[in-house]
């Protein structure tokens, strides 16, 4: 992805005395399947930002720690939180930007990791371990630095409330639960795979539960963020509405 043209740079209004720059962020929050991911995806391709999928990070570590015998199948069993934090300090984690799929690959300690990583089983295990708030602690900075070479656009639960409070933009993107698993049906359809709706419907509830419920970094709306219902909007819809609120706040689109 290349790196954001001058046009994309904001004068940092706040820290003027310094007459330094900072790159714009835009923080795309919100559950599972309500489409940041492909409205994400698709800002960074025409604003030529970097691309932040946080998610990413949280099923590493939840798929290592899986395989590391940390998580158990049973989610009533205690995950031990030093285990999961000396495990996360241990990887070297690199986004590539993927055409073909319109999302990042993961490299992690030089390895490309394989699409299992995106499926709902490891989206479980990133919950799991997203509760720990030394393991959100240990992510933090690998995240921020993302924003300090270009502009950047982010993926996440709290990319507006912890990571960048600060942010030029934020969306908090939602469905309801049954639009959102009705999405994660076609997609595995589409795939070639079987999708049993109501398993799919009770492990995105689970996962919305524990991901608000949470005490640290909770998925919620920033203050100030945009409020997007997409339960009967598509994609298209979705990207002009975001599009139009950062430009509303100050992002320049030459498309
Ligand atoms: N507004 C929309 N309406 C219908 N389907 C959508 C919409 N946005 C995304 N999708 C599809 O829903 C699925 C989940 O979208 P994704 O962007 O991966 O969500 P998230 O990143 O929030 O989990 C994908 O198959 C995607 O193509
Ligand atoms: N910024 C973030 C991003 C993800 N996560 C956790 O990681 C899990 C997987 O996130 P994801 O964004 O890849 O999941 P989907 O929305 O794509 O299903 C979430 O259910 C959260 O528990 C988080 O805690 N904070």
């Amino acid at each position: 992805m290349t790196s954001s043209t001058p046009d994309n740079v904001l004068l940092n209004t706040e820290d003027s005395h310094t007459s330094s720059v900072r790159y714009p962020v835009i923080c795309i929050d919100g559950p599972s399947g309500a489409g940041k991911g492909t409205v994400t995806w698709r800002l960074a391709q025409v604003l030529g930002y970097q691309l932040l999928d946080s998610g990413a990070l949280y099923r590493i570590v939840g798929l290592k720690a899986f395989e590391a015998g940390l998580i158990s199948a049973d989610t009533s069993q205690p995950i031990d939180e030093n285990a999961v934090l000396a495990l996360t300090e241990s990887l070297e984690i690199a986004f590539v930007p993927n055409n073909d799929s319109g999302r990042v690959d993961i490299i992690v300690n030089g390895q490309a990791v394989g699409e299992q990583v995106r499926n709902e089983t490891v989206g479980g295990y990133a919950s799991q371990i997203a509760v720990f708030p030394q393991v959100r602690q240990a992510l933090l900075k690998l995240q921020q630095d993302m924003a300090t070479r270009s502009g950047l656009v982010a993926d996440g639960r709290d990319m507006g409330t912890v990571v960048f409070p600060d942010a030029d933009v934020k969306v908090f993107l939602t469905a309801s639960a049954e639009a959102r698993a009705e999405r994660r049906v076609i997609q595995l359809l589409n795939a070639g795979q079987t999708a049993d709706f109501e398993a799919i419907l009770a492990t995105i509830k689970e996962r919305d539960d524990r991901d608000e419920n949470r005490s640290t970094a909770p998925s919620k709306p920033a203050a100030d963020a945009l409020l997007l219902d997409s339960s009967a909007l598509n994609a298209d819809a979705v990207y002009e509405q975001v599009k139009k609120h950062c430009q509303d706040k100050g992002v320049f689109f030459t498309s």
